[in-house]
């Protein structure tokens, strides 16, 4: 009598501790199989925190930080202790219970040195004056993580190019050597008048540092850099219209009539070109279509590895 009793109370009161134990069991097989994903590369980091951040019961949210992190590529734990240093952010934190200043810096370390990125070739295209230059230089002065490549070409400098920073110039002579070297990554004629080339090692050092590199080259020079490298990102940069680029051309006033007649003959071609590239990005206005290009940049070395 007495025995059934005493098995019937704990029944109703206490719940099932195996039920307990299973349920937690299973959160830890959930959470391995997050950092195994993330550590193969099959989930990106971005998508796993921004996960954590929407959904505060699901089980990237009950990540702790330091395995969040410890999970990426190169990451080791001294790596991840400076680093949640750096962030200041407790090493028993969970990804859910950062605060909105700590998921800031959590992204804007994704941003830029995330070791799960892959670097990326850029090539920044598009008709004589729509603002190449204008565009590479924005991005260069806010996004130093970003790698430019310097040209070799046989032009003359305009007035205030510097030789080795807006190009290597260079005479007839060298670019053929140049050629015959193998030293170009793509080269072409460019209006018909001087050659331009992008030079293989420097772009080749920067990749190999981590570092996505944007090329500012011609229509041919993208043609190249797509049959090379399959997996190059081509932008194509076009103006707001037919007459702004003119008023672009004309206002630069770095051409004589006759080299900006020539230079608009190619513009015309190489606007006929843009289905060939994978994305177009309109020049209205220089810091929009900047921060497009490096949202675009972002993306591609965010893409999953194959
Ligand atoms: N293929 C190729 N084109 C380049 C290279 N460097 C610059 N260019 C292109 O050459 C063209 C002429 O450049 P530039 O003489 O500076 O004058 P712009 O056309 O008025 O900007 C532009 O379309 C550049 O993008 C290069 O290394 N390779
Ligand atoms: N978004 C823009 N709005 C107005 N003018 C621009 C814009 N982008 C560039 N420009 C101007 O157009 C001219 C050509 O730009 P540049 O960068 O030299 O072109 P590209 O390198 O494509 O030949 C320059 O005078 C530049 O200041």
């Amino acid at each position: 009598m007495t025995g059934s009793r005493d098995r019937g109370v704990p029944e109703r009161s206490i719940p099932d501790p195996g039920a307990a134990g299973r349920a937690a069991i299973e959160a830890r097989r959930a959470r391995a199989a997050v950092k195994r994903a993330l550590a193969a590369g099959q989930r990106g980091p971005r998508d796993v925190a921004e996960r954590a951040w929407q959904e505060p019961d699901g089980v990237e949210a009950r990540l702790r930080v330091p395995e969040y992190f410890g999970s990426l590529r190169g990451m080791g734990p001294k790596r991840v202790e400076t680093l949640m240093r750096e962030l200041a952010i407790a090493p028993s934190k969970r990804l859910g219970g950062l605060g909105g200043l700590q998921r800031e810096r959590v992204r804007a370390w994704l941003d830029v040195v995330d070791p799960s990125r892959r670097p990326r070739l850029i090539v920044l295209a598009g008709p004589t004056a729509v603002g190449k230059g204008t565009v590479a230089q924005y991005v260069r002065e806010h996004f130093p993580q970003i790698r430019h490549s310097v040209s070799a070409t046989t032009r003359a400098p305009r007035p205030g190019e510097i030789d080795g920073v807006h190009y290597a110039f260079v005479s007839d002579a060298e670019f053929d050597r140049m050629v015959d070297e193998g030293e170009f990554l793509e080269w072409a004629t460019v209006h018909n008048l001087s050659r331009y080339g992008t030079p293989r090692s420097s772009v080749q050092a920067a990749l190999d540092e981590g570092s996505s590199v944007l090329l500012e080259i011609d229509l041919q020079g993208a043609r190249q850099v797509r049959e090379s490298f399959p997996d190059a990102v081509l932008l194509f940069l076009a103006p707001p219209s037919w007459d702004e680029l003119v008023r672009r051309l004309v206002g630069r006033g770095t051409e004589t009539p006759a080299e900006r007649a020539k230079r608009l003959e190619t513009a015309k071609v190489e606007l006929a070109s843009q289905p060939e590239f994978d994305a177009t990005i309109v020049n209205s206005d220089v810091a929009e279509a900047a921060h497009e290009v490096v949202e675009r940049i972002l993306a591609a070395e965010a893409e999953a590895r194959e």
